[in-house]
């Protein structure tokens, strides 16, 4: 056990390290009980309070929970209202008439005379599954122009993994702080009290709201014990309680839907905590890409860094896979993915450079979305290039893409269909391929 004494307003932040391990963290000495989680009145007098991420009975792996030692426990607050948050949507609308065809959006630019913090400025693109139902996922964009300074959230629906593409965040939790860049990532537990503020000025990304299991380490197979995302690499914050005095607005998701309470206090009053439930961030250089050293272009699945498993084993409710910079060496191949229909749906984004599939029209902030069946493959200027490309090693460089990649449809939002930037021209990416077979060769 470390003792910490991170405090709120630290500039250069500390962190624990490993991905679901037991830590174990203190901004007191002495706050943390030993040998007991709930003694009849724990050190300092604050309150332990347990924050569950898994059902109390779930099988002992998949056990998720953490024990706060608090100045005040989360229950009190004040009366909660309803919050309009209309274009944060939850789980996919089965009204929508789902369009079978690639889909993809330019960039999703900072609205003009909208200013918004992280919650306000949260837009759902498609989603699928049902948060009652714990299954499926959201694929959101934020465009946060404003820290959200004395409101805190709380999303009782889902865990969130954000990807930032454009502005530091400095996150802070109940369980401490986080900073994420883009190229970080950041999961966020459900039902963890948290807000973000902005470091450098207005702040991009994307986030897949996660409503089913949550987001795990995958199984490695043949790989061995170590490569792809390693879990030393994953950081959770170290205890630290905000000082300064003063009210809190709350807002919570529940079902769907959005609240507001005030607070008299801050939430982030947690003085030391303990277990396996936690915040992490994880910087994607420290991914361990595997490729083909032969020939051929494998499955993406040997991208990613983090699953979320539904009850059908192999096949997720979420893989988060990412397309780091690294080296193609494979001989006799046509490198970049090949064209391919899938059973599962894929969202993707791009936070920076190009994509080896379309190194025109996919630009960093845009978003596509293939769904399941949907045929797709790289534009004519990737095939064209790829197809009389010399095959020296290359590397791919300046680059990181992304996709949630699920097994239910996702479907887009009124917001992604009518109001986002849509590429109406999408599919003319593909309409030069010709065909060029001639029998008599
Ligand atoms: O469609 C895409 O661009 C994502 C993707 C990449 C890849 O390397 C193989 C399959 C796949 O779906
Ligand atoms: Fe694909």
């Amino acid at each position: 056990m470390s003792s910490d004494t991170a405090s709120a307003s630290s500039s250069a932040l500390r962190y624990q390290s490993g991905f679901g391990n037991e830590y174990a963290t203190e901004a007191v000495a002495g706050a943390l009980p030993q040998g007991r989680n709930s003694p009849q009145r724990a050190p300092f007098d604050l309150y332990p309070e347990l924050i569950s991420g898994t059902a109390f009975t779930a099988p002992r792996h998949e056990q998720r929970r953490s024990w706060m030692y608090r100045r005040q426990p989360s229950v009190v607050a004040g009366r909660y209202q309803p919050y309009a948050q209309p274009l944060w949507t939850t789980g996919g609308d089965r009204d929508m008439a789902l369009p079978p065809e690639p889909l993809r959006w330019n960039p999703i630019a900072f609205e003009p005379g909208v200013e918004a913090d992280f919650v306000d400025g949260m837009r759902t693109l498609a989603a699928n599954g049902d948060a009652d139902a714990q299954s499926g996922v959201g694929s959101l964009v934020y465009l946060a122009t404003r820290s959200m300074g004395r409101r805190a959230f709380v999303n009782a629906d889902a865990e969130l993994l954000l990807v930032p593409q454009q502005g530091r965040l400095r996150i802070t939790t109940e369980l401490g702080l986080l900073d994420v860049k883009p190229g970080e990532i950041a999961v966020l537990p459900r039902g963890l009290a948290f807000k973000v503020d902005l470091v450098d000025g207005p702040a991009r990304g994307y986030v897949c709201e996660n409503y089913g299991a949550q987001f795990r380490l995958p199984e490695l197979g043949p790989i061995g014990s170590n490569g792809l995302a390693n879990a030393r690499d994953f950081l959770a914050p170290v205890a630290a309680y905000e000082q300064e005095e003063g009210a809190y607005e709350l807002i919570k998701k529940f079902g769907g839907r959005f609240w507001r309470a005030p607070a008299k206090g801050t939430p982030f009053n947690v003085v030391a905590w303990h277990g396996n439930l936690a915040p992490v961030k994880y910087d994607t250089v420290n991914f361990m890409t595997i490729g083909s050293i032969s020939f051929d272009h494998p499955d993406p699945s040997i991208f990613t860094v983090l699953t979320s498993p539904s009850d059908t084993p192999g096949t997720a409710n979420c893989d988060f896979v990412i397309f780091p910079p690294r080296w193609l060496v494979m001989e006799d191949t046509f490198r970049p993915p090949w064209y391919h229909r899938n059973l599962m749906s894929e969202f993707m984004g791009l936070v920076y450079g190009e994509y080896d599939a379309k190194p025109g029209g996919f630009k960093p902030g845009g978003a596509s979305l293939h769904n399941a069946m949907v045929p797709h493959g790289p534009d004519e200027e990737a095939f064209e290039k790829a197809s009389s490309a010399p095959l020296a090693p290359q590397k791919l460089d300046n680059t990181l893409a992304f996709m949630f990649e699920s097994r239910y449809r996702f479907i887009p939002t009124a917001y992604a269909m009518n109001t986002a930037p849509l590429d109406h021209g999408y599919a003319d990416c593909w309409a030069g391929l010709k065909d060029k077979f001639s029998a008599a060769a």
